[in-house]
């Protein structure tokens, strides 16, 4: 293996030259066994393939590039295709024979990866009679490991773990057996479990960006691009309460410099206090009188909870530059309303080296939960919902009647670029519930 440019690595060949057979033959014989001393290493991987991710290569890049450097690292990988969405995630719910493999690899996006994090997570805590609709339940963390084969849109998840998006590069990453943690948030509506998140929670700006592109995934990953200049020019902003427990207790905060690298001192002091802290803020019910939760109402343009930096190619440095793969806690981004000027100027600090919570309508906390509940009641079942809502739809809180279009006045949650069926949610970080084959972005 030897390093290239920016992250990514590529396979090299070491020529070793012997005198004579007997020696060549000792010299293998002891390689080999060192090899099998390596017990961090897999040896038997469970691979779903979306063939429909990104750009529609995810089955030509792990035959051509991935399946190879397997067999020559001697591993052996079952391989399923998948037929439909949720195919990987309900068969790693109940099929898959777990206990036969040392890793599961998932190639595809973001997306996929979810149902690689939905199914596994659900199988461990089923598996231990864990129910995940309770918020304060302490969840089972996985004990197999998950690679990513980076073949999707954003593919945010592989790029904030690895530094950058190659197929090769992930594979060696799996092939050594690296081991990186990670937080996993879990997301409750009134005490149903709703989802996982591990990059981004975003109500608002992200929120309709995702929503709306849903509806042009024919375009690939230029999607983005075309609902996001819609999403800003319509310049929508949302009436609701921000709840949150700050991590007063944590070593780093969002605006530090301390970024999350390979051997991360924040995430590494976090492993060592893990217990302690889990007994201190964990298990404290949510009062919100007193022990330490913060209030917010506002007018928000967007609500952006980011557990990891969330860079990807789009944004090098990310959302949040400085949360952390495996600290126990989120970067909670207020956006205030604020003219669309202001905006813009703050969504181009995302691609360039100024500081984008440096304005006065923008804050970042550091938190281990937080609540959000919109300003009207939520009395419109999904359901139920038209393009134009009925006057029935209508919550008896909302001021006027006419003008109450629940698109306007709701926005939905993404969540790891899936939409949530809720806007009121409970959100809190369970500390390093899994590990990837990864090691962190690497100090350059
Ligand atoms: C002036 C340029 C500003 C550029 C600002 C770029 C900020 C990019 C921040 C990216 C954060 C990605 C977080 C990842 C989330 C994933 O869990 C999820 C699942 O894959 N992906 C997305 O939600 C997919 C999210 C895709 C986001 C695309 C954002 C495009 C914004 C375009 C704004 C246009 C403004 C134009 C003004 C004239
Ligand atoms: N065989 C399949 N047919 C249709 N959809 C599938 C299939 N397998 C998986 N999916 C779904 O496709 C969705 C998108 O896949 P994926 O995340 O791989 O690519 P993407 O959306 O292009 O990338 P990103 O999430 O990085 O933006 C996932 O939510 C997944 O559930
Ligand atoms: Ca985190």
């Amino acid at each position: 293996m030897m390093r290239t440019r920016q992250h990514q690595w590529r396979c090299s060949d070491v020529t070793f030259h012997c005198p004579n057979q007997g020696l060549c033959e000792q010299w293998i014989t002891v390689i080999n066994e060192q090899l099998s001393l390596l017990t961090n290493r897999p040896k038997s991987l469970l691979v779903y393939i979306n063939p429909y991710g990104g750009k529609q290569r995810g089955k030509r890049i792990y035959e051509q590039k991935v399946a190879p450097l397997f067999h020559r690292a001697c591993i052996s990988a079952d391989v399923i295709v998948t037929e439909h969405a949720n195919h990987a995630r309900d068969h790693l719910k109940t099929e898959a024979s777990l206990e036969k493999y040392d890793g599961v690899v998932c190639v595809g996006g973001d997306g996929m990866f979810s149902e690689i994090l939905h199914g596994l997570v659900t199988r461990v805590q089923t598996d231990h009679g864990v129910d995940q609709n309770q918020p304060d339940a302490e969840l089972v963390p996985c004990s197999l490991r998950i690679g990513i084969i980076p073949a999707g849109s954003t593919d945010c998840i592989c790029f904030a773990t690895v530094g950058v998006n190659d197929p090769v590069t992930s594979a060696l990453h799996i092939i050594i057996g690296d081991s990186q943690p990670v937080d996993v948030c879990s997301v409750h509506h009134k005490d149903i479990f709703l989802r996982y998140s591990v990059s981004l929670l975003g109500y608002g700006f992200y929120g309709d960006l995702l929503t709306d592109s849903e509806r042009k995934r024919w375009l690939g990953p230029a999607r983005y691009d075309l609902s996001g200049l819609k999403t800003f020019l319509s310049h929508n902003y949302y009436e609701g309460t921000i709840s949150f427990l700050p991590a007063e207790d944590a070593v780093g905060s969002p605006r530090d410099k301390l970024q999350c690298r390979s051997g991360c001192h924040v995430c590494q002091h976090k492993l060592s206090s893990k217990d302690k802290q889990w007994d201190i803020s964990e298990r404290e019910k949510p009062d919100k009188d007193g022990s330490g939760w913060n209030v917010m109402r506002g007018k928000f343009i967007a609500i952006n909870a980011a557990n990891m930096s969330c860079a990807c190619p789009r944004s090098p440095k990310g959302l949040s530059p400085s949360a952390h793969l495996a600290d126990g806690t989120l970067d909670l981004i207020l956006v205030r309303k604020c003219s669309r000027l202001d905006f813009f100027r703050h969504l181009l600090r995302h691609i360039n080296t100024d500081d984008q919570f440096d304005h006065s309508f923008v804050e970042v906390h550091r938190v281990r939960m937080f609540h959000f509940q919109p300003l009207y009641q939520e009395s419109i079942s999904l359901d139920d919902l038209n393009e134009t809502p009925k006057k029935t739809g209508c919550s008896p809180m909302c001021p006027a009647p006419t003008a109450c279009s629940y698109n306007t006045i709701y926005s939905s949650w993404t969540c790891d670029g899936e939409i949530l069926p809720h806007a009121a949610i409970q959100v809190s970080v369970q500390c390093q519930l899994i590990r990837l084959f990864a090691r962190g972005i690497e100090e350059q």
